[in-house]
């Protein structure tokens, strides 16, 4: 015990001496002097008693304060001892990994960087309505149909099956796939539209009609990869027209009912182009009266809805749509999805990649009931492949050739043109075949530039970019359909899935980053198995990566490459690493860590975010 700590002995206080009165309150009666000390012997023993008590008790309490101290002291010890032991640890970690990283090569380093942002992407939200993800919907069986192939057809061997699909370079994926069939009567298309195709030349289906008709015959979700021009757009819309026309013949369809099915496409001119296709098609099928009439609505931006109200007055069978104006259309109960079951994305990389994600799971939000989904591209790169087949139902992947390759029909030329002699030369190419042409520029200053020129040239052109009002836009094309113009100067609008007749040439006046759009683009001729010429004009403005990827397209395609392209070493070779193409865009002289569609996306997601915080956004 520390002497500071000791304590203090007890003054006994002594009353003050009273002033003595009877009746006095303080009045004490005298006591003896030997007994006042016997009590003060027995109270001085009884204090002493008590501060005996008071001291062991005292000194349990300071034994139990140094117990606990002690144990404090080393609960702090042992922290501390802890703590360095994992800093110590977590420096061994780092510089284990400073030299892992130091033994790594540039390739793994790569490989793992990609791997990171590929299992970004494949983070993504499933593509499926909101309502549908919120209630855990999940559907198990494909959509039933009653459609089924002839008797001969489904008797046919596994391998004379596996045999068909090898003679027409079709590669398929997923389980119980319906067999190809090569002859459109054995599809059991009515004969009206089977005489209807034969007016257009249209005898035999094409690889992907024969064996994706089948298959969306059967009510099967597909993904449905084929070149440009190879007849994608009969394979989805006929299944469609079927669908509907068994519907109305079941219960004729009254004002406000429909419709039955939706195809979603990602411009106005294509949208437009489709329509007037299922219109063909439908005012053939009941023409001689033996089927009945289909109405379709065309639901796209910039074309007053009121001009097709006579379609609105009665039952609506098939919608052909760009995605805002339809979820417009949606949003004001303009009509209702409550019974519509077929849902097809043309186009549909550009539909579902990050530009259209959400527009597209607000409209399959609209769905009340299951639906048969399809998608169909030239260009479907695996990533983008892998993402929709998750929000599918038991899909067939039905693909002609590599997704993403160069039509075979086209003939590519790429020469190398300075900047400044670019117009002049343009002149000069127009002369290589004869009209009509389509000029391409991704940039719209530089189409509306590039169509002066040719008109102070004497050139008939016309031109089209999406800063056009749409009465500009549609002249546009139908004086170029109409062969009343011979050159059509164009932005990417134009050159996703457009038909046109016969183009003899294809102009690349600035080749597109994305080398995608390169093949959309060039895909404008060399259709329905007739050719066609592709002049490309690069110069040192095009990146680099951008020539590589045209290189390795080129050679893909068996076609000359020139020269300085050849020239051109791919780093990934010098490294020694992997030479497989993008998973993102399908270019194949990049990895994914310097994809260009990624960028852009990413790019355009964080404008959008941007705008969102600035209260913008919206449609
Ligand atoms: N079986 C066929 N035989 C001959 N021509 C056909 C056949 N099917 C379609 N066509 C014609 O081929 C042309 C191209 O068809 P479509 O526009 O459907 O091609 P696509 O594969 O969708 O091309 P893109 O990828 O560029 O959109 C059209 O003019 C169409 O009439």
């Amino acid at each position: 015990m520390s002497s500071s700590s000791a304590p203090k002995r007890r003054r006994v206080e002594r009353p003050p001496s009273p002033k003595y009165s009877l009746d006095d309150d303080n009045y004490e009666p005298y006591i003896p002097v030997a007994q006042r000390r016997q009590a003060r012997l027995a109270k001085l023993t009884s204090w002493g008693a008590n501060s005996d008590k008071d001291n062991q008790k005292k000194l349990q309490q300071e034994a139990d304060e140094r117990e606990d101290e002690e144990r404090e002291e080393e609960r702090r010890r042992e922290k501390a001892r802890k703590e360095r032991t994992l800093l110590v640890e977590a420096q061994e970690v780092h510089s284990k990994r400073a030299q892992e990283d130091a033994q790594k090569t540039e390739v793994e380093k790569a490989d793992e960087k990609d791997a990171e942002i590929l299992a970004a992407i494949a983070a993504r939200r499933k593509l499926a309505s909101d309502l549908e993800l919120a209630k855990g919907i999940q559907y198990s069986e494909s959509l039933k149909t009653s459609w089924r192939p002839p008797k001969y057809i489904r008797e046919r061997s596994e391998d004379q099956v596996r045999k068909l699909r090898e003679k027409y370079h079709i590669i398929v994926e997923g389980d119980e796939i319906p067999p190809p069939i090569e002859h459109f009567a054995d599809m059991k298309i009515p004969d009206p539209i089977l005489k209807f195709l034969k007016s257009k030349r249209i005898t035999s289906p094409t690889p992907i009609q024969l064996q994706g008709i089948p298959v969306a015959f059967s009510g099967r979700d597909m993904i449905g990869i084929a070149f440009t021009g190879s007849g994608k757009t009969l394979a989805f819309c006929l299944p469609l027209i079927m669908m509907a026309c068994e519907e109305e013949a079941k219960l004729p369809f009254t004002r406000g009912e429909g419709p039955v099915g939706v195809v979603l496409c990602p411009s106005r001119e294509l949208a437009s182009q489709t329509y007037e296709n299922i219109l063909a098609w439908t005012e053939a099928l009941s023409k001689e009266g033996q089927y009945p009439r289909l109405n379709t609505l065309l639901c796209i931006g910039g074309i007053s809805m009121s001009e097709q109200s006579h379609v609105m007055n009665k039952g609506l069978h098939i919608v052909v749509a760009t995605p805002g104006r339809l979820i417009d259309m949606l949003e004001k109960k303009r009509f209702t999805f409550n019974n519509c079951k077929y849902l097809c994305m043309d186009e549909a990389d550009r539909m579902i990649d990050l530009g259209f994600e959400d527009d597209v799971r607000n409209i399959m939000s609209f769905f009340k009931r299951q639906r048969q989904t399809l998608l169909f591209s030239a260009t479907m790169p695996r990533k983008i492949q892998d993402f929709a087949q998750q929000s599918l139902i038991r899909p067939v992947l039905v693909n002609v050739g590599r997704a993403g390759a160069a039509n075979l029909d086209v003939l590519q030329v790429v020469e190398y043109v300075k900047q400044e002699a670019k117009m002049v030369y343009l002149l000069e190419c127009l002369q290589k075949t004869a009209p009509p042409v389509i000029v391409f520029s991704d940039n719209k200053n530089e189409v509306d530039d590039i169509q002066e020129y040719l008109l102070l040239k004497g050139v008939e052109a016309v031109a089209i970019h999406g800063s056009k009002t749409q009465e500009e836009r549609q002249y546009a094309i139908k004086s170029f359909k109409s062969g009343a113009k011979d050159v059509m100067v164009a932005s990417g609008v134009a050159s996703k899935g457009l038909d046109f007749n016969d183009i003899q040439h294809v102009i690349i006046f600035s080749m597109p980053k994305e080398i995608e759009d390169y093949v959309h683009q060039i895909g404008r001729t060399g259709r329905s198995g007739k050719t066609g010429i592709a002049t490309t004009f690069v110069n040192m403005n095009t990146p680099e990566q951008t020539l590589l990827d045209l290189k390795y397209l080129l050679m893909e395609a068996g076609q000359k490459v020139p020269p300085f392209l050849l020239t051109i070493e791919d780093p990934r070779a010098a490294q020694g690493g992997s030479l497989k193409g993008c998973p993102v865009c399908g270019g194949l002289g990049h990895g994914i860590s310097n994809c260009p569609k990624l960028e852009d996306a990413q790019r355009r997601q964080m404008a959008s975010h941007r705008s969102n915080q600035d209260g913008g956004g919206g449609y």
